[in-house]
């Protein structure tokens, strides 16, 4: 079987939203290749957490069944948190269905979630070594699904202020062009990680770096957040541009024209965005704030959404790999 849900951005594209359903109930969720938990809005947040979002209620479910005792509690690369209890009801995306999915019920969210009332919980697609379930972590949506997808995959065809694609058990081969460029995934810190060992700024021939942190695809993240060095030399070359502290990181004037950055995909492919593609964001004032930022030394680099809405990504449960193609 197979199956494909839209994706549609937030604001800046800051995040990208899909229809899901749990045990009958339709929820808005954040698919999230960078955690590996299913966590929703439940009817048990205070009012004052949930107004504005979308609960899922077990009590309204003929099928939920309560994990006993289990609990769970995440926190995200930008701080926000998120806890609770744990059942399991049938998930469907795209019409694909598993029947007994974990599904974790949120009895606290922090700030941040309450605020983003579009989104109603997160799908991990990550590997379930990083879920937080305790006494028994518990797998993914996809780890469920892969022996009934007709191909062990899920694409991601995310894009630039407009809708995108999230399919499961097949490659789509009328939403990329060319070939799709492939690396092996180590996935032994729960990641869809790889090496990125060079990269081009402005174009020319790849700068290898030894030093480089390896990357991952992480389609929660909004951000391509580099290696330190890489980012200084990148906006060395954008005039006007400055690190500022109160909004986090680098901005420019919103004039000024960025040059392409590219980054290695594994050994054999550099994955190159053009300059008119990596702003995040227009700060209101003519300054924007940069797409690339700093990784803060963190030793991995997280390839977000400003790098993967300008590919089709293919994420390859059965091989273990993680492939890129043009679109
Ligand atoms: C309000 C809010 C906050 C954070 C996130 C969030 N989702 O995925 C991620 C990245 C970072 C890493 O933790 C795993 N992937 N961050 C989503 C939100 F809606």
């Amino acid at each position: 079987e197979s199956g494909k849900v839209t994706a549609s951005p937030e604001k800046n594209d800051s995040e990208y939203l899909s229809p899901v359903t749990i045990g009958g109930q339709a929820l808005t969720l954040d698919f999230d290749t960078g955690s590996a938990d299913l966590w929703v809005f439940s009817s048990s947040l205070p009012a004052a957490d949930s107004s504005g979002h979308t609960t899922f209620d077990p009590s309204k479910s003929s099928t939920w069944q309560a994990y006993q005792g289990a609990t769970w509690q995440i926190s995200y690369g930008d701080g926000s948190a998120a806890d609770g209890t744990v059942g399991f009801d049938a998930v469907t995306i795209g019409g694909v269905t598993v029947s007994k999915q974990a599904v974790e019920l949120a009895t606290g969210v922090s700030g941040s979630f309450v605020q983003d009332t579009q989104n109603d919980g997160l799908v991990g697609l990550g590997f379930s070594t990083i879920n937080t379930v305790q006494p028994q972590p518990q797998k993914t949506f996809f780890e469920n699904v892969m022996p009934s997808l007709a191909l062990p995959v899920f694409t991601a065809n995310l894009d630039k202020d407009a809708s995108g694609t999230y399919t499961f058990g097949a490659i789509d081969s009328t939403q990329y062009t060319g070939d799709i460029h492939y690396t092996p995934v180590d996935s032994s810190n729960g990641f869809w990680e790889f090496p990125s060992s060079s990269y081009t700024i402005a174009g020319g021939s790849p700068t290898p770096c030894t030093t480089c942190s390896p990357a991952i695809a992480d389609t929660g993240t909004s951000l391509m957040l580099i290696d330190d060095d890489i980012v200084t030399a990148y906006y060395a070359q954008v005039s006007g541009s400055s690190l500022d502290q109160s909004q986090g990181g680098y901005i420019y004037p919103c004039s000024a024209t960025l040059p392409s950055f590219g980054v290695a995909i594994g050994a054999d492919y550099t994955a190159t965005i053009p300059g008119s593609a990596l702003t995040f964001a227009e700060l209101g004032d003519g300054t924007c704030f940069g797409g690339v930022q700093s990784n803060q030394g963190q030793g991995i680099q997280i390839y977000g959404d400003v790098l993967l809405r300008n590919f089709f990504a293919v994420f390859d449960g059965g091989a273990k790999r993680f492939g890129v193609a043009t679109k």
